[in-house]
């Protein structure tokens, strides 16, 4: 353990050296400088007071007395400074890894295929690193760096051991020992508990969130459930806090019995001395030195005990921040970006041949062997019963995951040889589960073409197209809960925004996943119209549970038991009496029920 937290110690300070130099030279001589001023100060209020006892017994110079007095008041005045200086250069390292080991770490993210955040082993790292592993890394080489100045410190107060004794120095040594053997037993007791926690802890954050998140505790409160969750909290909370409280008793009894080696220690080095004074071999100033030199070094020895179990624990968190930048950023070696140019005039635009897929992690094959085409120009409706893999098709035509048989070709080229540029060149997308940023409504629809953000006559346009009542038109205006002045929107709208975002776009090829879920009838049938006027010749694949919609599609495709088992116009499905026809008479028959009710 003690091997693993040095070596971590050391790759953080590597790490961080790397981004800035500079000021980890500036940190660590700053520290050292601190480390030696509580020595110093006291080996000269040693001094000071012999002067002051020679000067009025007349052996010594008054000047001597001033300039000992001068040097006390000039190591004071760096000691008081010092946490100014300190914070200084802290905030600075802060801010400089804020800038680019965060910057790091977001292109990892980045360039780590979609697929791999299904693994729970990410997740798990990706759990234990946190949101800001750039704090716990500069935690690190924080705490290392005061590790090393209390040592610099312990042997500077220990040399000042050496005026009297040398056996004061060697029975310290041998205590000292005794006590980081101790500290590491109750160190390894306590981090063994923060392991075997760790999915606890995971438990407990998912619940609080539930009672804190707007959307969950809506409906919680709605079924009345809060108490429900709230004392499946309490009880987690209580047990977490039960485990903790045993083991850091029974750790205690180890720092317990170090505390006592170094009071027993004291205790001597105290007696000593008076006997020292008392025989005349220890002056009054090295005796109140030596007093002053005992306290700090029971201060030091609490404060590492105490740093070698919080850097431990922060080790262990830096080490998951070390595989997270080693995971794979691939998991389908096959699949490999040779940007291969597009021949629109290439027929088909989308070709499925026998694709196979299952989740990573899952064992159900979720596709058996998918075959369908889908031309440049042509509106085609997927259908088929909730989880039947419609919007698996999409996640993998986009790339975001790679089928485990079977080819998907565009225009002619295999998928994994288009570059994600010449795709989303391709094919815009509205993904079922679409973004709500909490940002400007600017910012919201430009990030369909982010080019165009400072286009505000495009992005109006987009706009008036998804959302013809003109519901919002202020493009500053801030969307979302996190801004002050924010606005909440409703599915509906938010769902319009999304549409804007696809007509910014503005791509020869859509794919829209059950994109007017939230919309009433009246704006789904606008949106429709719009739609096909805006798409004209360009083609789409749309998503929908509705069958109304995908009526006046030029096919419709539908997926049953991971195939697709049927394929033609409305009409031609309806003559064929499949699941299709079954569908469209339970849906129209729903329709004409209600009118009838109404009626
Ligand atoms: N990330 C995932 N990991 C594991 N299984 C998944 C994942 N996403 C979806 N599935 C499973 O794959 C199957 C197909 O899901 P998919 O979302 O493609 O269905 P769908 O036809 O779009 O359904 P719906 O109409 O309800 O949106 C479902 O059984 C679902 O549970």
């Amino acid at each position: 353990m003690n091997e693993i937290m040095l070596k971590q110690a050391i790759k953080s300070i590597t790490i961080l050296y790397k981004y800035a130099p500079y000021l980890i030279i500036l940190k660590f001589l700053q520290i050292l400088l601190l480390a030696l001023a509580t020595p110093l100060t006291l080996y000269i209020t040693q001094h000071l007071i012999d002067s002051l006892q020679g000067y009025i017994n007349n052996g010594v110079p008054l000047n001597q007395l001033i300039q000992w007095g001068a040097a006390l008041v000039a190591t004071l005045l760096f000691t008081a400074n010092s946490t100014f200086m300190d914070s200084m250069i802290t905030l600075r390292l802060r801010s400089q890894l804020n800038q680019d080991f965060m910057e790091e770490i977001v292109e990892k993210f980045n360039r780590m295929e979609y697929s791999c955040y299904e693994d729970s082993k990410v997740q798990d790292h990706l759990n234990k690193m946190g949101n800001h592993p750039d704090e716990k890394i500069l935690e690190v080489l924080i705490q290392t760096l005061t590790m090393i100045s209390q040592l610099v410190s312990l042997v500077s107060l220990m040399a000042i051991f050496l005026q009297v004794s040398g056996w004061f120095t060697v029975a310290f040594l041998v205590i000292f020992t005794l006590m980081v053997v101790l500290n590491f037993k109750a160190m390894e007791m306590m981090n063994g508990l923060f392991t075997s926690q760790s999915r606890d802890e995971r438990e407990l954050s998912y619940l609080g969130g539930l009672l804190s998140d707007k959307r969950s505790l809506l409906e919680l409160k709605v079924f009345g459930a809060v108490g429900y969750i709230q004392s499946k909290w309490k009880q987690k909370s209580e047990k977490v806090l039960k485990e903790r409280l045993m083991t850091t008793i029974k750790s205690h009894r180890y720092f317990a019995a170090s505390s006592f080696l170094l009071l027993m220690w004291i205790g001597l080095v105290i007696f000593e001395l008076i006997h020292g004074v008392m025989e005349r071999r220890v002056s009054v100033g090295l005796f109140v030195s030596l007093i002053g030199a005992s306290g700090s070094i029971l201060g030091i020895a609490d404060d590492l005990s105490l740093l070698f179990s919080r850097l431990s624990h922060r080790c262990m968190e830096i080490m998951h921040y070390e595989k997270f930048m080693q995971l794979p950023e691939r998991y389908n070696t096959a699949l490999s970006e040779h940007s291969a140019a597009l021949d629109s005039t290439a027929h088909p635009f989308i070709e499925f041949r026998d694709v196979c897929f299952t989740y990573p992690g899952t064992a159900e094959q979720v596709l058996k062997k998918v075959s369908f085409t889908i031309n440049q120009n042509e509106h085609i409706a997927l259908v088929g019963g909730n989880g039947a893999g419609k919007s698996t098709i999409v996640k993998l035509l986009v790339k975001l995951y790679v089928p485990d048989c079977g080819e998907i070709w565009i225009h002619g080229v295999p998928l994994n040889q288009i570059s994600q540029e010449n795709l989303r060149n391709s094919m815009g997308i509205i993904f079922q589960d679409y973004g709500k940023y909490s940002l400007t409504l600017r910012e919201n629809i430009a990030f369909g073409n982010i080019d165009k953000i400072g286009n505000d006559n495009d992005l109006r346009d987009a706009l008036t197209k998804a959302a013809p009542d003109g519901f919002l038109s202020d493009l500053e205006t801030a969307l979302g809960k996190i801004s002050e002045n924010g606005i909440d929107l409703s599915g509906g709208q938010w769902q319009k925004i999304a549409m804007a975002r696809a007509y910014l776009a503005d791509c020869p090829f859509m794919i829209m996943d059950e994109p007017t879920a939230a919309l009433d009838p009246v704006a789904e049938s606008e949106l429709y119209a719009t739609f096909r006027d805006m798409m004209g010749e360009k083609g789409c694949l749309f998503i929908s549970h509705r069958l109304a919609s995908a009526r006046f599609s030029d096919r419709i495709l539908v997926l049953q038991d991971g195939a697709i088992t049927e394929d033609g116009t409305h009409e031609h499905l309806i003559s064929q009496k499949g699941m299709y026809a079954n569908l469209w008479s339970k849906q129209s028959s729903w329709y004409r029920d209600s009118d009838d009710y109404e009626g």
